[in-house]
């Protein structure tokens, strides 16, 4: 039998537990189960109650006070000591069948999907050990980030990072919609769809900085200054024709308050692990049966 599930990852505060929160609501609104699993051990208040919550095995607080350890510090031991306590999640996780869609609800500490070798470790137990869960990342970047282009394509090549890192299915997000409704022309978004190198060069707020700048000569180490300088352009050009060649990433637009939105979000994720397929269909009776309980 197999189970289904995704990880929602992404930057701090890119929206990742306000869309498992919609997502819930989209699933029980359409009458599909699912399971909710919080990994973030510094997360307080749920919209949702969690199934499994990381806190019950440890607290980032008490990590932080009895190690002497920062949040990051913190975080990364809250991971390691998950890794060898993989019960804790494997345990309940048997016992989900194959109709739930299990959403992991990640912290946003970007160390965990760039250099820190946990999450594929924590990945594969999930797909390849015995719980065998077709899984799905669902990388949330906030799209504010499209109004100061250098910002998006360091959020991007973040995203590609997590996707080379995990080596499995991936949808990427730009979330919060709702906020740069009408300040992006529609020709302009579609080309921060698919990530274009060619954005860069077209930047009218990086033309504006340049020539605009009183201070770029009065001061030559201003942040202004750097920001505006030929070595960061060069910089931002790299990176960008790096991504735009690895032709990797490509963004699905959400605004969690549209229900439409979300569930086309949804349909993404269920096509990339292949819900769909492996449901039994249901005979009408069954249906009939369910919706009066
Ligand atoms: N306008 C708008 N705000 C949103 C949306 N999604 C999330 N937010 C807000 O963004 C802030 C962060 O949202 P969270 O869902 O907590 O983000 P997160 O990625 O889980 O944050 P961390 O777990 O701390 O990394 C909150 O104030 C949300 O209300 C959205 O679609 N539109
Ligand atoms: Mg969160």
């Amino acid at each position: 039998m197999s189970k289904f599930g995704t990880l929602v990852m992404g930057p701090a505060g890119a929206g990742k537990s306000t869309f498992c929160s919609a997502l819930i609501q989209h699933l029980q609104h359409n009458k599909r189960p699912c399971y909710y699993v919080n990994l973030d051990p510094a997360a307080e208040d749920f919209a949702f109650e969690p199934d499994i919550d990381i806190k019950d095995l440890i607290s980032l607080e008490d990590v932080m006070e009895d190690m002497g350890l920062g949040p990051n510090g913190g975080l990364i031991y809250c991971f390691e000591f998950l890794l060898e306590n993989l019960d804790f999640l494997t345990d309940p996780l048997e016992e989900v069948t194959e109709d739930y869609l299990i959403i992991f609800d990640m912290p946003g500490q970007i160390e965990l999907y760039t250099h820190v070798p946990i999450l594929p470790g924590l990945v594969k137990h999930l797909m390849r050990g015995s719980l065998n869960i077709n899984m799905c990342a669902a990388y949330l970047l906030e799209s504010t980030f499209i109004v100061d282009r250098p910002k998006f394509f360091a959020g991007t090549l973040s995203a590609m990072s997590a996707m080379l890192m995990l080596e499995m299915p991936h949808v990427n997000i730009l979330s919060k919609m709702d906020l740069v409704k009408g300040q992006v022309a529609k020709r302009d978004l579609k080309r921060f769809l698919s990530a274009d190198a060619d954005l860069l060069a077209d930047d009218p707020a990086h033309r504006l900085e340049d020539t605009e700048n009183p201070n770029r000569d009065a001061d030559p180490v201003s942040k202004n200054n750097i920001m505006a300088g030929e070595s960061f352009n060069r910089l931002n050009r790299a990176v960008a024709q790096l991504i735009d060649d690895f032709s990797m990433v490509s963004f699905l637009r959400l605004d969690a308050q549209d229900e439409d939105s979300v569930g086309a979000v949804l349909s993404y994720i269920d096509d990339a692990i292949q819900f769909h397929e492996a449901q039994e269909p249901k005979e009408p009776r069954d249906i009939v049966d369910t919706d009066m309980t």
